[in-house]
């Protein structure tokens, strides 16, 4: 068996039992039941994910930032030159970007890693050269890359999500691609049957004929024949950074450590790792809903609640990363809250 065949075999459902021991236990802490909302939910996930009430402080958090190159930007669909990815890796490695000062300010580790970058990068502690083709073909005119390669680089975010599985409780998807949300919007609509002028946003910023260039690509490519086989999906359209990150979401659910998921490119990744295997998704938070339009589109599809609704469009894992106290003080609270009993509080009537 290949590690894919692997890892999706070793992901499980959510513990029934730990999970119901913690609604249980949230109804009895001093707080009228319910008033946590959302954050019940996310206290019960964990308790479901570790299989234990109440689950382990989620921490150490990583977030891991896969890189990769897209031959659509041959297409004109978005201001900015290609070479930017790779200036952005060296930018991230030298601990000059968002995504490092929103980690600093979690004591978060971040770690770079080129699945698809065009250039080399220079080795920098904490960055990983993983890379499995030097960016993707033009997916307006054929296949982004080969099934054996989306394979490869789907392997590449299980490897990893294992290595920061084994000291992190908590892992975080961040990405970096120029051109990346048009593959992202080819993705959601292939995996939800969104349209392209539906899933297709503004990206990074573009006017309005690049937009309009951008929906035109997405339908182009929509509108080869294709099978309907995930990784085939996923090579067709995709890119390598999205096969990796969906990757990083079957490792972490294999290893059974919540996954914090970040804006667009992580939510048309989730849904390649949903298809592969449903129950994955179970270990995953959505840590907020990106401007971009398509992203709303694959959470709903997903049936994942996001945490924060910012604005953002940076992508990194920086929304991710903004959501993860939240996920830590709910698990704070399911562990440390005392109870109407044990407190000695009178409980309503
Ligand atoms: O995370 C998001 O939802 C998001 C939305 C818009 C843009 N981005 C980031 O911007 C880059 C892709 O934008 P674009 O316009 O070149 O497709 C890529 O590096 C992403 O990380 C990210
Ligand atoms: C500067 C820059 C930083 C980014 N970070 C993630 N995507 C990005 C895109 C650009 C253009």
């Amino acid at each position: 068996m290949s590690l894919l065949d692997d890892t999706i075999a070793a992901i499980a459902p959510r513990d029934a039992g730990a999970e119901r021991a913690a609604r249980e236990r949230l109804d009895r802490m001093t707080k009228p039941p319910g008033s946590l909302g959302v954050l019940e939910d996310v206290a019960a996930q964990l308790a479901g994910t570790a299989g234990v009430c109440p689950a382990p402080l989620p921490g150490p958090t990583a977030v891991a930032v896969f890189a990769g190159d897209h031959g659509v930007h041959a297409q004109g669909v978005t201001p900015w030159p290609q070479e930017v990815t790779a200036q952005m890796v060296a930018n991230f490695a030298a601990g000059g970007a968002v995504v490092n000062a929103f980690a600093a300010s979690l004591g978060a580790d971040v770690v770079v890693v080129d699945v698809g970058v065009a250039t080399p990068s220079a080795p920098a502690p904490g960055f990983l050269d993983r890379n499995v083709r030097r960016g993707t073909a033009d997916l307006a005119e054929g296949p982004a890359m080969t099934r054996d390669e989306a394979r490869r680089a789907v392997e590449v975010g299980i490897e990893v999500a294992r290595e920061l599985a084994a000291d992190h409780g908590c892992l975080v998807t961040g990405d970096m691609g120029i051109t990346n949300t048009t593959a992202s919007a080819a993705l959601i609509c292939a995996f939800t049957g969104a349209t392209p002028d539906g899933a297709t946003g503004r990206g990074t910023g573009i006017d309005d004929p690049t937009l309009a260039r951008k929906v035109e690509v997405v339908t182009r490519a929509l509108a080869r024949d294709r099978s309907t086989d995930p990784l085939d999906v996923l090579a067709e359209l995709g890119g390598l950074e999205h096969a990796a990150l969906a990757g990083f979401v079957l490792g972490a659910a294999a290893a059974r450590v919540p996954v914090v998921l970040d804006g667009v490119i992580a939510g048309s990744a989730a849904l390649v790792a949903a298809a592969l295997c449903p129950a994955a998704l179970e270990h995953a938070f959505a840590g907020h809903v990106s401007a971009e339009p398509g992203h709303a589109l694959a959470l709903r599809h997903l049936g994942l609640r996001p945490l924060l609704g910012l604005d953002l469009r940076l992508g990194e894992g920086t929304g991710a990363l903004l959501a993860v106290p939240l996920v830590t003080a709910a698990a704070r609270a399911l562990a440390d809250v005392a109870t109407f009993d044990s407190a000695g509080v009178t409980e309503k009537a």
